[in-house]
């Protein structure tokens, strides 16, 4: 789904402010997941991870090197050729980047910048809001957690539920807090998930709610 793009074969350094992105697809589409469900939103998928959850959906985007580097100024054309100003930037890991000049240049197109993340990797760029959905396989940084507007746990089996608690735990008071199915998992997680949520309502369901749409 990427569309045609001049590529740049600058590389950006590590941990330096990125001005080209390895991107895997950038697609408008309904925001399926948490929050801001149901939203318009351009996603900007970027290319590398490193996390490695089993049950990863789009493992496509780990290969960092499998993913032309974009510049900056054209995922931003791309970004705001919709009616929407929604953007969210995900992977991948999108944190393996420092996406400041990415966040800086959306944000002065007008858009609001929302983002993705593991928690993996240190917070980089402005944001309007920060979605961390922490892994068992590689542990969030505390000061991520302490930015994330929402904590979105992936409930994959019983023990996943003492493991979110322990996460709402190191989040600011306003962070909302969700547990979505692994997709794979959900016929057998959801009756538990529904049964947690109902005894432990700070809690909210989430639900991938574009695979049900059969939507990007
Ligand atoms: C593909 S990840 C990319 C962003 C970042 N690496 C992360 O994991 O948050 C986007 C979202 O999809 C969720 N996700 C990935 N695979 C999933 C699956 N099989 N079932 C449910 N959610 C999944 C992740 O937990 C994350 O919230
Ligand atoms: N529609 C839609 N909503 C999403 N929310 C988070 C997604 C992601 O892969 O980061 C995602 C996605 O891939 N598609
Ligand atoms: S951190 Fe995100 S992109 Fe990376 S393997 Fe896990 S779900 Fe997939
Ligand atoms: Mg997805």
């Amino acid at each position: 789904m990427l569309h045609e793009l001049p590529v740049t074969s600058a590389a950006p350094t590590s941990g330096a402010p990125a001005l080209a992105l390895p991107l895997m697809e950038q697609f408008y589409t309904i925001q399926g997941e948490g929050y801001n469900t149901g939203r318009a939103a351009y996603f900007v998928r970027l290319g590398g991870c490193d996390v490695g959850c089993v049950w990863c959906d789009v493992k496509e985007s780990w290969d960092v090197d499998a993913h032309p580097r974009v510049a900056v100024a054209d995922i931003v054309t791309m970004a705001t050729a919709h009616a929407g100003r929604n953007v969210v930037i995900t992977g991948g890991e999108p944190l393996m980047h420092n996406l400041r000049p990415l966040t800086t240049a959306l944000q002065t197109a007008g858009c609001q910048t929302w983002i993705e993340t593991s928690g993996a990797y240190p917070l980089s760029g402005q944001w309007d809001w920060i979605c961390v959905s922490p892994k068992k396989f590689k542990a969030p940084l505390p000061e991520v957690l302490a930015a994330a507007h929402e904590l979105k746990i992936i409930i994959f089996n019983k023990s996943d539920f003492a493991w979110a608690e322990q996460h709402a735990a190191q989040v600011s008071p306003t962070c909302r807090l969700y547990l979505q199915p692994e997709w794979s998992k959900a016929p057998q997680m959801m009756p538990l998930i529904v049964d947690y949520v109902k005894e432990n309502p700070k809690w909210q369901v989430s639900l991938q709610t574009h695979k049900f749409l059969d939507i990007p």
